[in-house]
C-alpha cells in the first residue's frame, strides 16, 4: 500500500503524516511532498519512529516519483485561514494549487483514491473531478471531499454536552464543508434526545467549530491537529475499504439525482473506493429546512469549482 500526502509540511501534513506512520499495514510507503524545503527533514524525522511503514519525502521538483504507484492521495496542500476570512476567500489561492496537484495524479496514479483537504472542500473536490474529466480518468468513485472533521467535532461536542462515552457517539454529517452547508444529523444520533433548544445552539456550534478555531489561533492557521486525527481515520477507512473490509464512513461524494451534484453521504467504501452512497435517512422538520436553506450556496460553491477548469 502506498500513500501520498501532498502538502506533508505544513499544519495538517505534519500530524497526518505522523499519525500514518504509526496506523498505516506493516510494508506500506508513505511519500511526503511539499514545496516546503523543509519536507525532507519531516520524511527523516518520522523514519526514526519503529514502525514498518517506509517514509519517504519529495521536494517541489519531485512530484511525479511521489505520486507514481499511489493508492492513495491526501491532499493538505494549500491556504489556510486566518480570523475574518469565509473559507471561499481561500479558493483564489488554493484552486491553482489543486488542480496543478490533480494533473500530477493523472499523470502518475490516475487509478488512486483521493481524499481533498484543502478549502474550500466544496469546490476544490469539482476542480479535481473537472480536472479528471478532461484527461479523461475520471472515477466518481475514487474521488473524495474529508468531512470527517465535521464528524469527529459533533460526537466531541455531544458527548461533552450529554456527559456520555464519545466511543459511543455517532454521528451522520451531511451536506458540504462551510458554515450552514455543514449539517448534523442530531435526530439520529441514537442514545441521546436533544431540545428543541439544544438543537438550535449545537447545529451552529458545530458548523462554526472551524472559525472557533481560527479565531482561538489569532492569525496562526486553522485546525490542523484534530484535522490531521480526523484525516488519519477517514485514511484508515480507505485502506481498510481496499483489504475488503467491509467500512461505511461520511465523504463529500458526487451523487447522481442527489440534492446537489456533491455532497456529503455515509458511502459503503471498497476496493474502487465508493462502492454504494447509501441514504441519509429521515430528517427532522429542522434538519429537512436547513438542508433546503444551504442547497443555492452549495451549489455556488461547485459552480465556482467547475468554471475554474472549465468556464
Ligand atoms: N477539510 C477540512 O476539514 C479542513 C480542515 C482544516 C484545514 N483545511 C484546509 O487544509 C489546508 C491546509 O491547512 P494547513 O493548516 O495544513 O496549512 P499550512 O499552511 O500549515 O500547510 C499547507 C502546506 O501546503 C504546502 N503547499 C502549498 N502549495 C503547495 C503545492 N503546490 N504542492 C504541495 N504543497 C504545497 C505548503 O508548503 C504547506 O506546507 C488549508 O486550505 C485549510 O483551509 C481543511
Ligand atoms: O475552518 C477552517 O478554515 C479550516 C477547516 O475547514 C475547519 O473546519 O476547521
Amino acid at each position: 500500500m502506498k500513500v501520498a500526502v501532498l502538502g506533508a509540511a505544513g499544519g495538517i501534513g505534519q500530524a497526518l503524516s505522523l499519525l500514518l506512520k504509526t496506523q498505516l499495514p506493516a510494508g506500506s510507503e508513505l511519500a511526503l511532498y511539499d514545496v516546503a524545503p523543509v519536507v525532507p527533514g519531516v520524511a527523516v524525522d518520522l523514519s526514526h519512529i519503529p514502525t514498518a511503514v517506509d517514509v519517504k519525502g519529495y521536494g517541489a521538483d519531485d512530484l511525479a516519483p511521489a505520486l507514481s504507484g499511489a493508492d492513495i492521495v491526501i491532499i493538505p496542500a494549500g491556504m489556510p485561514r486566518k480570523p475574518g476570512m469565509d473559507r471561499a476567500d481561500l479558493f483564489n489561492v488554493n484552486a491553482g494549487i489543486i488542480k496543478t496537484l490533480a494533473e500530477g495524479i493523472v499523470a502518475n496514479c490516475p487509478k488512486a483514491l483521493v481524499g481533498v483537504i484543502t478549502n474550500p472542500v466544496n469546490g476544490t473536490v469539482p476542480i479535481v473531478a473537472e480536472v479528471f474529466k478532461k484527461a479523461g480518468t475520471y472515477e466518481a468513485n475514487r474521488v473524495f471531499g474529508v468531512t470527517t472533521l465535521d464528524v469527529i467535532r459533533s460526537e466531541a461536542f455531544i458527548a461533552e454536552l450529554k456527559g456520555v462515552n464519545v466511543a459511543d457517539v455517532k454521528v451522520p454529517v451531511i451536506g458540504g464543508h462551510s458554515g450552514t452547508t455543514i449539517l448534523p444529523l442530531l435526530s439520529q444520533v441514537e442514545g441521546v434526545t436533544f431540545s428543541e433548544e439544544e438543537v438550535a445552539s449545537l447545529t451552529p456550534r458545530i458548523q462554526n467549530a472551524g472559525t472557533e478555531v481560527v479565531n482561538a489561533k489569532a492569525g496562526g492557521g486553522s485546525a490542523t491537529l484534530s484535522m490531521g486525527a480526523a484525516a488519519a481515520r477517514f485514511t484508515m477507512s480507505l485502506i481498510k475499504g481496499l483489504q475488503g473490509e467491509d467500512v461505511v464512513d461520511y465523504a463529500y461524494v458526487a451523487v447522481e439525482n442527489g440534492d446537489a451534484e456533491y455532497f456529503a453521504h455515509p458511502v459503503r467504501l471498497g476496493a474502487n473506493g465508493v462502492e454504494e452512497i447509501l441514504s441519509y435517512g429521515e430528517l427532522s422538520a429542522f434538519e429537512q429546512k436547513a438542508k433546503e436553506d444551504m442547497l443555492a450556496t452549495l451549489n455556488k460553491d461547485i459552480q465556482e469549482g467547475v468554471d475554474f477548469i472549465n468556464g
